[in-house]
This record gives structure tokens, C-alpha cells and sequence, in this order.
């Protein structure tokens, strides 16, 4: 049986707000195989990003666990410091450093590193996400899905355990998401990363992710496989929401072409 690296166990997150305290997960628990592809799948405000956070370090735990390996990263009162979690992050806004060539912000995390293997790490980062020729360039002379592939090279450049992408392709025009989508799917199982995703797109997720977390207001009501999700819906909500996308997704390709509105 394959060992699960990432494990939340009961987890809990609210808010402090000055209407009082905001919960926003509720004792949620999943796991995450070693070399696999997981995504938190649901509607705007439902906890996704604040899950991710808390993995990330940055939200501390009401209840429950968060663990890496068989390392406590959370628990109520403690925190590891983001820094030191050995995780890697990706976000929506690329978040490069426009006065910094590709190379460069490829490189930024590596300053433990002396020069040559800094030098031999970022060329492999390159080669790895297909940018060696526009190394010397500037992030605002790249196309929005190469800035991505930069901050992916970025991300993955200093060998983190654990990589976290939140929206990663919400930016991108629809055929450009599409693609990188499988492309980022491909260069994870390349390099055997494991990853945990959040995005709100369906076809995302099952472009991209092994196991499947739908998510309704701060709880996973089921974490499954792409096909465990469309073959066996643990409830209506499941089979609803998933109907409901693909039943958009039909709708907007028969309005493109032409037969409806
Ligand atoms: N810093 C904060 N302070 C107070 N409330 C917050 C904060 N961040 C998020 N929230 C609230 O927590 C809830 C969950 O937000 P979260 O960003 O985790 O949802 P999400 O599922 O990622 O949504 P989206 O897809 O829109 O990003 C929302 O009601 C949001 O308004």
C-alpha cells in the first residue's frame, strides 16, 4: 500500500473578525498519497484557499492535525513556520518578480546553493518546463502560461515535499488553462511531486488531479477519485454539482457553436 505524505486529521479554521469569530472548516480530514495529485474542488468562499493556507503555514488550527511525512507541521498552539515546512507554493498571479530574468526568479529560492549548483539547478528547472530559450528574458516579454511555467519551475526549484497551487490557471485564457493543466499534470508525474490543488473549475480538476476533494461549506463531503466522483456520488450535493458543470460545459460548446444562447 502507497504511504500517504500529506494527512489532515479533524482540522478546524475560523476567522477573528470584528463581528466575532468566522468558522470556515469544519474537523476536516483527508490524505494524500506520496506522488499524487489531489485537488479541493467547490464554489467561491467555501474554505478551499483557507485549507490551503493553513497546509501553507499562515492559519492556525482550531482542531486537529496537519502532518507531512511523519512530521506535526500544525496542531492547536503550534505551528512550524512556513519557511521551514519544505513546502512550495503556486498562485493565481504568478507573483514573478518583473526586474528579475526567468533564470533569476527561477533560481531566487536557491541562495543556499553556491553558484554552479544554483546554475546546474535552475538549466535542469528549465529543461524541465521547456523555457531554456527565454532564460535571459523578462517575465513581461512571456506569454501568461510561460510566466506560469516559470512560477511552476520556481516552486518546484528548491525540491520542496510538498507542492500547494491555488488556482493556478484562473488567469489564463480557456485553451491556454486547458493545456497547461495536462502539461502541469505531466511535469508533476515526471518528478514524482506530490501536489494539492484548489481551484472552483471542474474540468480542471479532472484534467488534473488523482484523488478529488468536493468541498461544501468548510467540509469535504467526498474525497474520491475523478471516476469514484462521476460513477458512485457519495450524495445529491456530489452528483448535483458535478451534473451541473458538465451540464455548463455543454451549453457554452453548443453556444459556440451558434445553437443556442
Ligand atoms: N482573512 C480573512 N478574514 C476573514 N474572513 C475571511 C478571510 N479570508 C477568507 N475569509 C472568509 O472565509 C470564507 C472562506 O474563504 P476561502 O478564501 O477559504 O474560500 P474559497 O473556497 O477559497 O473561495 P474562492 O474560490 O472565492 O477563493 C469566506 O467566507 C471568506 O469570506
Amino acid at each position: 500500500m502507497s504511504e500517504e505524505l500529506l494527512k489532515l486529521n479533524d482540522v478546524s479554521l475560523a476567522y477573528d473578525t470584528p463581528e466575532g469569530l468566522l468558522p470556515v472548516v469544519d474537523h476536516l480530514s483527508l490524505g494524500l498519497e506520496k506522488g499524487h495529485i489531489g485537488c479541493l474542488l467547490g464554489a467561491s468562499g467555501c474554505g478551499k484557499t483557507t485549507v490551503l493556507r493553513a497546509i501553507a503555514g499562515f492559519e492556525p488550527l482550531r482542531t486537529g492535525t496537519i502532518s507531512l511525512g511523519a512530521v506535526v507541521l500544525s496542531s492547536p498552539g503550534f505551528m512550524v513556520e512556513p519557511q521551514d515546512r519544505n513546502v512550495g507554493m503556486m498562485f493565481q498571479d504568478y507573483a514573478l518578480f518583473p526586474h528579475l530574468t526567468i533564470e533569476k526568479n527561477i533560481g531566487f529560492g536557491l541562495q543556499h546553493l553556491d553558484k554552479p549548483a544554483r546554475g546546474k539547478r535552475v538549466e535542469e528547472m528549465l529543461e524541465l518546463v521547456g523555457l531554456t530559450d527565454v532564460a535571459r528574458r523578462y517575465p513581461h516579454e512571456l506569454s501568461g502560461g510561460q510566466q506560469q511555467r516559470v512560477a511552476l519551475a520556481r516552486a518546484l526549484a528548491p525540491e520542496p515535499e510538498l507542492l500547494l497551487l491555488d488556482e493556478p490557471f484562473s488567469n489564463l485564457d480557456v485553451d491556454t488553462r486547458e493545456r497547461l493543466a495536462f502539461e502541469v499534470r505531466d511535469i508533476l508525474k515526471s518528478t514524482g511531486h506530490t501536489a494539492l490543488l484548489v481551484t472552483h473549475n471542474q474540468a480542471e480538476a479532472f484534467a488534473i488531479a488523482d484523488r478529488i476533494g468536493v468541498m461544501e461549506k468548510g467540509v469535504i463531503v467526498q474525497w474520491d477519485t475523478p471516476y469514484g466522483l462521476h460513477h458512485q456520488p457519495a450524495s445529491a450535493f456530489v452528483s448535483d454539482f458535478i451534473r451541473r458543470e458538465a451540464l455548463m460545459a455543454q451549453r457554452a460548446q453548443a453556444y459556440l457553436r451558434g445553437e443556442g444562447s
